[in-house]
């Protein structure tokens, strides 16, 4: 396929992923599954190459977001199972029995309309039910609409092959809320007839910090990318986790400003005395958001200020000195004895760091040191 021209890139370390899940592997209870959590492009780091590292690292299983992801890894990984964690329309159950795709399950209506569809099912249709124990987003609440959406499920070419649920504070040092969540999850799986064979509730977080919760699985997600779900997290991890995730580009422009020159849209920066100033091909269409403003990149290991507003396309940096152009910029990751990591962003987008992967733009091509 054609190479990329422009210098900027994502560059995803697969040896980091692969450490990360094998670390993964040895802290959990030996018959405990990883089900590596790859939706939306795993976390913007690439799905495919994602999915085989972690697979070949000790994962067993994965989970995506859609319907759409679902197929779309289904054609390059033929085996391995994969979960849709949120609901998908009825008309999409007979092509997820046909590529052996699980679904997320916790409405009867849902089942009662894919009771007409499953006697022509090529293959028996695997179904999670799905327990909202306190997060509030999809599943059913009590024992009797589990047990309804369990009866309804009882059909021909249906299988009820796993329970789970999701945590909405594993990754918060208080655990009053977490511990409730977690005793209406037992409560309701205990109350089934028959264990579902996979059952799971752990994230990232409750995989890492809590106790006698691994169950039959565990969904593992933002720290297979070698990031902390929370600061929480961060300060009582069990083992380091290794960022796979950098953003580099180069210098494409140089230029020596003077005193009272000013740069970018509204001229809102002003050069104070003699000033280098360096522009970089990226911009807010990949995802460095205007709201990054002032945000500081690396060069030769040293912290350069965004000048200026973050346009389109291209952005301005002051550099600590004269230098030429080609030479290399580290908006994400390490530099000599720097790094900017994505908290960075995250404190400074005031968001999560779940985000910033996500935010960069498939316009940045990601490519893969093994
Ligand atoms: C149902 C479910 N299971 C597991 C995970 C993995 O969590 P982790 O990345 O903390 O390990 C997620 C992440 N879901 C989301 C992450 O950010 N926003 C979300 O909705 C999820 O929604």
């Amino acid at each position: 396929e054609l190479q990329n021209f422009r210098p900027t890139k994502a560059v995803i370390d697969l040896k980091a992923i692969q450490s990360n899940v094998s670390n993964l592997r040895k802290h959990l209870h030996s018959d405990v599954h990883i089900m590596a959590v790859i939706k939306a492009n795993a976390y913007g780091h690439g799905d495919i190459r994602v999915a085989e590292v972690a697979l070949k690292a000790g994962a067993t299983m994965l989970a995506v977001a859609t319907p759409e992801e679902a197929l779309h890894v289904r054609q390059f990984i033929a085996d391995a199972p994969i979960l849709i964690l949120g609901a998908v329309p009825v008309h999409f159950a007979p092509y997820a029995a046909k590529y052996n795709i699980t679904l997320t399950v916790f409405s009867t209506e849902w089942l009662e309309q894919v009771a007409a569809l499953a006697p022509q099912f090529e293959k028996p249709l695997l179904i999670h039910l799905k327990v909202d124990s306190g997060m509030g987003r999809i599943g059913v609440r009590t024992a009797e609409e589990l047990h309804a959406v369990y009866e309804a499920a009882q059909l021909e070419n249906v299988i009820v092959d796993g329970i789970f649920t999701h945590f909405a504070t594993a990754d918060e040092e208080q655990t009053t809320f977490y511990e409730h969540q977690l005793a209406t999850f037992k409560k309701l799986v205990a109350s089934l007839p028959k264990k579902p064979r996979i059952v799971h509730a752990a994230n990232t977080a409750a995989s890492l910090v809590k106790e006698h919760v691994q169950f039959d699985a565990v969904r593992f997600g933002i720290s297979l990318y070698g990031l902390s779900p929370s600061p929480y997290v961060e300060e009582h991890l069990p083992y380091d986790l290794r960022p796979a995730f950098s953003l580099e580009t180069e210098l494409v422009h140089v230029k020596q400003l003077h005193k009272g020159d000013t740069v970018g849209y509204g001229a809102t920066y002003e050069a104070t005395e003699d000033e280098w100033i360096g522009t970089i091909p990226v911009g807010y269409a990949d995802g460095v958001i205007r709201a990054l403003a002032n945000q500081e990149f690396l060069v030769q290991g040293m912290r350069a200020p965004i000048v200026g507003r973050i346009c389109m396309d291209q952005i301005m940096i002051k550099l600590p000195k004269k230098m030429s152009v080609g030479e290399r910029v580290v908006l994400i990751g390490k530099q000599g004895n720097d790094e900017i990591t994505m908290q960075e962003w995250a404190s400074r987008l005031n968001t999560i760091v779940y985000e910033i992967p996500c935010m960069l733009t498939p316009r940045i091509p990601r490519v893969y040191k093994a």
